[in-house]
């Protein structure tokens, strides 16, 4: 476990104007008390490294005082600009959690002014509260990747009875694997192999949506064929439709190949969890994950109710 120490932790009445350093501080549900970036936001707390401090006392040839860059808490052991949003940073009872990397600076800003180059809008991060308590100086953080739960489940009945192999789910779990890991996101995957039955789909969708992940993906069965039923139940589970990715897919794949425009697929969100429904070969899965993957770092933002644009 990463562990992080608050080195200072700093606030300022104002905005826009360096943060004076305290020993102690109350995060509330809003942010830190009596500082003027607390609000009902998601920019709540601000975090900088001292390894991004030195670094910009190299850049701009002079020292820094903790709180010189506007941030609420400055820590040591973490490059903090590599965590991921959802990351969650822990001491005692009170919890952060990642909302943005970065920030869009704005010109005429005092802190600009007095440090020439400012490190915050590339590598401070900023934190909504999720649990509120007291933090003191010398405090450890835990840094709490957030892991990103996939579950993939296959229907096929011919797979199920081992007529053939698998391929498909595999496959899925593969090309989530590969997404994740290059950014550094660890996941874990449950993959399933069910017959192609209503009552099976449904337990294995619920079990999924109550065990919190973050994506379903299920292959096969999205055809016109009589066995082929599971648009029609994950329809019934939904809260809410995406319906734009699967008529893009349709509509770029299905007009080189009519056959493609047979597939019922579907997306959509349960609580927190995105489904995509998807159809039964390996090569449909790679053609629709290749569309669906550059929406999911967003969409799993939104779903979390970090819509940060
Ligand atoms: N899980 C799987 N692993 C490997 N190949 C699969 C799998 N499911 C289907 N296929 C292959 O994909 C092709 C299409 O199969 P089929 O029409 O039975 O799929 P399906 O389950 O009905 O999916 P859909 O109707 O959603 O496209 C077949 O060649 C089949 O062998
Ligand atoms: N909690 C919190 N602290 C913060 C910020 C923020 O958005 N939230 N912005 C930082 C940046 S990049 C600057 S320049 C200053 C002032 O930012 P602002 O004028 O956008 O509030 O506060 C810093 N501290």
């Amino acid at each position: 476990m990463i562990q992080v120490t608050i080195k200072s932790l700093n606030l300022s009445e104002k905005k826009g104007t360096v943060k004076t350093p305290v020993g102690s501080v109350e995060i509330t549900e809003t942010g830190v008390k009596d500082d003027a970036h607390a609000g009902h936001w998601h920019r709540q707390v601000s975090l900088l490294g001292t390894e991004s401090l030195k670094k910009a006392e190299e850049q701009n040839n002079r020292t820094f005082q903790y709180g010189d860059f506007g941030e609420n808490i400055t820590t040591e052991g973490l490059e903090l600009y590599k965590a991921n949003i959802l990351d969650r940073f822990q001491a005692g009872n009170v919890i952060l959690e990642v909302t943005q990397i970065g920030k869009k600076c704005h010109k005429g800003c005092e802190i600009m002014k007095i440090s020439g180059n400012c490190i915050m809008p590339v590598e401070g991060i900023f934190c909504r509260v999720i649990q509120p308590g007291e933090l003191r100086v010398n405090d450890v953080l835990q840094y709490i990747p957030r892991q990103i739960k996939i579950a993939v489940i296959t229907l096929s009945d011919r797979a199920y009875k081992g007529i053939y192999e698998d391929k498909s789910g595999p496959y899925v779990t593969k090309m989530l694997n590969d997404f994740f890991g290059e950014a550094n996101r660890p996941v874990t995957v449950e993959q399933i192999l069910i017959p192609d039955d209503e009552t099976m789909l449904e337990n294995e969708l619920n079990r999924a949506v109550e065990n919190e992940a973050d994506i379903i993906v299920t292959t096969g069965g999205t055809g016109i064929g009589s066995r082929d039923i599971t648009p029609d139940v994950v329809k019934r589970l939904l809260d809410k439709e995406i319906p734009g990715i699967m008529e893009l897919i349709r509509y770029k794949y299905g007009s080189v190949k009519p056959n493609a425009l047979l597939s019922r697929s579907i997306a959509g969100v349960k609580g927190k969890s995105l489904i995509y429904v998807l159809p039964g070969s390996v090569k449909a899965v790679n053609e629709y994950l290749t569309e669906i993957i550059p929406t999911l770092n967003h969409s799993i933002r939104m779903v979390n109710d970090v819509d940060v644009h």
